[in-house]
């Protein structure tokens, strides 16, 4: 049975759930189930605190995890990235009020307020900098107007926070995170666990080219195959099939979602026709 960590709470907790649900695997009906097993596919689901997963994943007593990218290089803990998930996308940044600090250098001596005290207190080591790092819990954004810290280092997505606390941001994003599945660094496993992570990796990918393709259908004369067949490319090669009319073939390809419609109307100026798409639902690469 593959023992798999999931984030019980937060941002990460939803779009993770819906991901192991698109792959095909059964997820807990109520927020406070902690553990539940999925006999059919062989896996373990245990529901934990983000911040906590790279810390089981690394005691070995779990084989992997979903948890954040910055949540695993702030806990230190000995466990590394093997797939990216594309949510929970967020830079981490120092902020503060107008007129407080406009570089890095600006910091030398002031307190800075964040929930990653490991991230920010190596950022500002590596950099030579020398301040105070407090740790609060959450709602960091507040510290600055309470007289906590100058500076706050924070996750941003939107930036709507910092707007509604009156800061910005200043000097280079320290990081970019992204939700990912993470397992224990050089971990020595058995072939048979092996084979399920690498099972277990290859719905998710699955899912994640489900939700970035759509396949898309057309008909073109075939002097048009050609240019028709560089704005389709495929991931491999286009499906090429006769028409019954003669000098007609019907194409399949996969495209990029985002794409589509550009490419449906460069398909239509060089005077392809019918040209459909649909979603992906599932795929192996
Ligand atoms: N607004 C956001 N947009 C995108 N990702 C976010 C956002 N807030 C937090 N994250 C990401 O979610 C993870 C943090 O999850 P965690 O559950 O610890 O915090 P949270 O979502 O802020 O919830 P909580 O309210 O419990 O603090 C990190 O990887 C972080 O980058
Ligand atoms: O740039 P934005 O789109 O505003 O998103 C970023 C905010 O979202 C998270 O906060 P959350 O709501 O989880 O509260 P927290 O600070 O208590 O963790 C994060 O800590 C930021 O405050
Ligand atoms: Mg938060």
């Amino acid at each position: 049975m593959l023992r798999i960590a999931v984030p019980n709470k937060g941002s990460l907790s939803g779009p993770a759930g819906e991901m192991l649900h698109e792959a095909g695997y059964q997820q807990r009906r109520e927020a406070k189930e902690l553990r539940i097993v999925d006999p059919e596919n062989e896996v373990e689901f245990f529901y934990l605190r983000p911040r906590d997963i790279a810390i089981y994943v690394s005691s070995g007593r779990l084989d992997i995890g979903i948890t954040g990218r910055d949540l695993l290089i702030d806990s230190a803990a000995d466990a590394e990235e093997i797939l990216p998930l594309g949510f929970a996308r967020s830079t981490f940044r120092f902020a503060t009020k107008p007129g407080t600090a406009t570089s890095i250098e600006d910091l030398a001596g002031m307190t800075v307020a964040t929930s990653y005290e490991g991230i920010v207190a190596k950022y500002l080591a590596d950099q030579g900098i020398d301040a105070s790092v407090v740790h609060l819990d959450g709602a960091v954004e507040t510290a600055i107007e309470l007289g906590v810290a100058e500076v706050i280092a924070d996750v941003v997505e939107t930036g709507t926070s910092l707007r509604n606390a009156g800061l910005e941001v200043f000097g280079e994003p320290i990081m970019k995170s992204e939700a990912a599945v993470i397992r224990r660094s050089g971990a020595e496993t058995s072939e048979d666990t092996e084979r399920k992570v690498q099972q277990f990796l290859r719905r998710l990918q699955g899912v994640l080219v489900a939700r970035t393709y759509v396949m898309m259908d057309y008909d073109c004369r075939v002097e048009q195959l050609e240019k028709a067949v560089a704005l389709t490319p495929g991931l491999e090669s286009p499906t090429v099939s006769p028409l019954h009319n003669e000098g007609w073939v019907a194409v399949r390809a996969m495209v990029p979602s985002k794409e589509a419609q550009r490419i449906m109307d460069d398909l239509y100026d060089i005077g392809a026709r019918a040209i459909l798409t649909t979603a992906i639902h599932a795929c192996r690469l």
